[in-house]
């Protein structure tokens, strides 16, 4: 069986913004979050995805169909949210409703009452006379329920008061049920990051920084109090460091370093996720 979603060095200029080289691989049954500083490329690597941007170079894959190929096949496994939808001020929810519904074969009617229901969405006023909040919710019920196997989510919850974001999650979280679903979603959130992801890709002003497993992540930093004021030289695994306080991605060496300098730490804990991405972020300045 191939990947879900597929990308290989994949590279975009846009002026002198350079996205690349991607390489990202998604599988059924999994949530990536796709996280990065402001114009690192997100949004513009999920338009590639969809079609909607040519790369320079490189190839992206659904379910082993060639997005940039005549077969277009590949649509009916993807429903994608963007950032901004243009051309839905004049339509009202129910319209819209009307109107893309039956696109799709594996529309589910109930998941999108229950989505109008829950974010309580006017369907009988036009979607130029919303909130943002209120807009993104239903741009929400109007692609969730589409069912389609691959869901790419640009910044879903950017605009949604606390008690949306978190049903968001609730029902994402019901979405995957079946087992045979990936979301692929940016995010600045970090309760979406957190409670959501199974993996998270980061990118860095266009640079990839890395696909990791969340749980490695969380497990692959540890932050140390020492006794005294830590030495100059470098110690092995550090990735920041203040006064006495140390932070490394590589524990283990960390400790045989300073056992074997007979430097003494009092503690040592975790860190939280939002911690690591800053760190992910800061220490691969490209
Ligand atoms: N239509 C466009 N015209 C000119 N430049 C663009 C356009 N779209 C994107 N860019 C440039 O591409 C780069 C990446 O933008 P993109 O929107 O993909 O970033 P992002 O990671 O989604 O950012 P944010 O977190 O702020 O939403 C930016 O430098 C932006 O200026």
């Amino acid at each position: 069986m191939w990947p879900l979603l597929d990308i290989s060095q994949l590279e975009k200029n846009i002026d002198d913004f350079h996205l690349g080289p991607i390489n990202l691989t998604i599988n059924s049954g999994t949530i990536t979050a796709l996280v990065g500083n402001n114009g690192s490329g997100k949004s513009t690597l999920l338009k590639l995805i969809m079609n909607l941007a040519q790369p320079k170079m490189g190839n992206i894959k659904i379910n082993n169909t060639f997005v940039h190929g005549d077969n277009e096949n590949w649509k009916q496994l993807v429903a994608y949210q963007p950032q901004t939808v243009i051309g839905w001020n004049h339509f009202t929810g129910n319209m819209l409703k009307k109107l893309i519904s039956p696109l799709y074969p594996n529309w589910d009617d109930v998941l999108f009452n229950r989505m109008v229901a829950l974010f309580d969405i006017p369907l009988h006023k036009k979607y130029g006379k919303l909130s943002q909040g209120v807009q993104q919710k239903l741009t929400l019920a109007l692609t969730i329920p589409r069912n389609a196997p691959l869901l790419l989510l640009d910044e879903p919850t950017a605009f949604m008061d606390i008690p949306s974001k978190n049903l968001l999650i609730d029902i994402l979280v019901d979405w995957m049920e079946p087992g045979d679903r990936s979301i692929l979603i940016a995010s600045h959130q970090i309760d979406d990051i957190k409670k959501l992801s199974d993996y998270i890709y980061v990118l860095h002003n266009g640079n990839e920084i890395g696909h990791f497993e969340k749980e490695d992540l969380t497990e692959q930093y540890a932050r140390y109090w020492l006794s005294d004021d830590l030495p100059k030289d470098y110690i092995n695994g550090e990735v920041w460091r203040e006064r006495n306080v140390l932070i490394s991605d590589k524990p283990e060496d960390t400790e045989i370093y300073l056992n074997e300098n007979n430097v003494n730490w009092t503690n040592r804990n975790s860190l939280e996720m939002e911690e690591i991405i800053t760190l992910l972020l800061r220490s691969n300045k490209k």
